[in-house]
């Protein structure tokens, strides 16, 4: 079978997008999880964080599912839907559509630019919920704000909300990344905690309204980026620290930068992601299911839509002083 796909990223977070709204592949479940497990991997496959997969839908302009690298499917994935929002945006010739993702439909548009020449897509995220049972986490109480958890730290506290994927959110002075990976994967072979995994970030509050936030994603490992994580430590860093809601918080990462408005509307809460959904390039794959094989087509390369994002990109890592270990 051959299918076509665009490499893309949101703040450096790369992925493969397939259409499968004009295109009818047709894939199985067990198919979905197999792309995702051969195309993700970055020695023998294409290499990427996630697959993002644009269908159609009945309630919105398009529906996105996301596939992490190993295979899980997960609820939610900002960076991801803010590229598939521009390609739907792009495709329908409109300036805002609505995506229906696993637990709501979240409205996408396209905004003013966060850096000079670099498009910039605007995505809800929400619904928000700092009740453990949403994660799920098994604790005895019904909400854990920072908080030590025994298990993965002694030295840390940690915040845990979905977004509706979970997070658990712990902010420090200075972000160590072996620290990062030796919590994260510690959390995720924890099912008595954490049934179903968990992401995790370590934030540094640069200053008022700027954060640095690294994460350990679920079912992927350390990534340059985590849209959701990035939402959930900007909101979490506003209810334990200096941000304000309502205000652009500039979120500084690996891959880049994004900004994050924090809104409160009758005591809940969600956060408008707003950042990059850069096209790197586009090509096809020719995949054989029943013995794994697939042989993968040449590259043809966006017009330097990619070299303009690094300016950005060096810009941020400039932004964030002793951040990045
Ligand atoms: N990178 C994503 C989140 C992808 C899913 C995550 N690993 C999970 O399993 O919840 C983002 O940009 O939000």
């Amino acid at each position: 079978m051959k299918v076509e796909f665009i490499k893309c990223h949101g703040s450096g977070n790369d992925f493969i997008m397939i259409d499968e709204m004009n295109e009818s592949y047709d894939f199985s479940e067990s198919e979905r999880k197999e792309l995702s497990i051969l195309l993700c991997d970055r020695h023998k496959g294409v290499g990427s964080d996630g697959i993002l997969f644009v269908m159609p839908s009945e309630k919105a302009e398009a529906r996105m599912r996301m596939f992490n690298s190993d295979g899980t499917e997960a609820e939610m994935c900002g960076n991801g839907l803010r590229c598939v929002a521009r390609y739907v945006i792009e495709n329908l010739g409109k300036s805002e559509v609505a995506i229906e993702t696993e637990k709501a439909v979240l409205a996408s548009s396209k905004v003013a630019e966060i850096y000079p020449g670099i498009d910039t897509f605007s995505v809800a995220i929400e619904p928000v919920s700092f009740e453990v049972a949403s994660l799920p986490m098994s604790v005895s109480s019904e909400q854990l704000i920072d908080e030590s958890i025994p298990e993965l730290s002694d030295k840390r506290t940690f915040t845990a909300l979905s977004v509706p994927n979970p997070h658990i959110i712990s902010i420090m002075d200075e972000v160590e990344q072996d620290e990062l990976l030796k919590v994260g994967k510690k959390a995720n072979h924890l099912p008595e905690v954490f049934p179903n995994g968990v992401n995790v970030s370590f934030v540094k509050v640069i200053e008022k309204n700027k954060i640095f936030v690294q994460t350990y994603e679920r079912g992927v490992g350390l990534t340059n980026a985590c849209g959701t994580a990035m939402s959930a430590s900007s909101l979490v860093s506003t209810i334990l620290g200096p941000n304000e809601v309502d205000t652009p918080i500039v979120v500084i990462n690996k891959g880049g930068l994004v900004n994050c408005v924090v809104e409160k509307s009758e005591e809940r809460y969600s956060i408008q992601l707003r950042g990059n959904g850069t096209y790197v390039y586009q090509s096809a794959v020719d995949i054989n299911f029943e013995n794994k094989e697939f042989h993968v087509y040449e590259k043809d390369f966006f017009n330097k839509e990619n070299e303009r994002y690094q300016e950005l990109e060096t810009y941020a890592q400039s932004q964030v002083g002793g951040g990045l270990s």
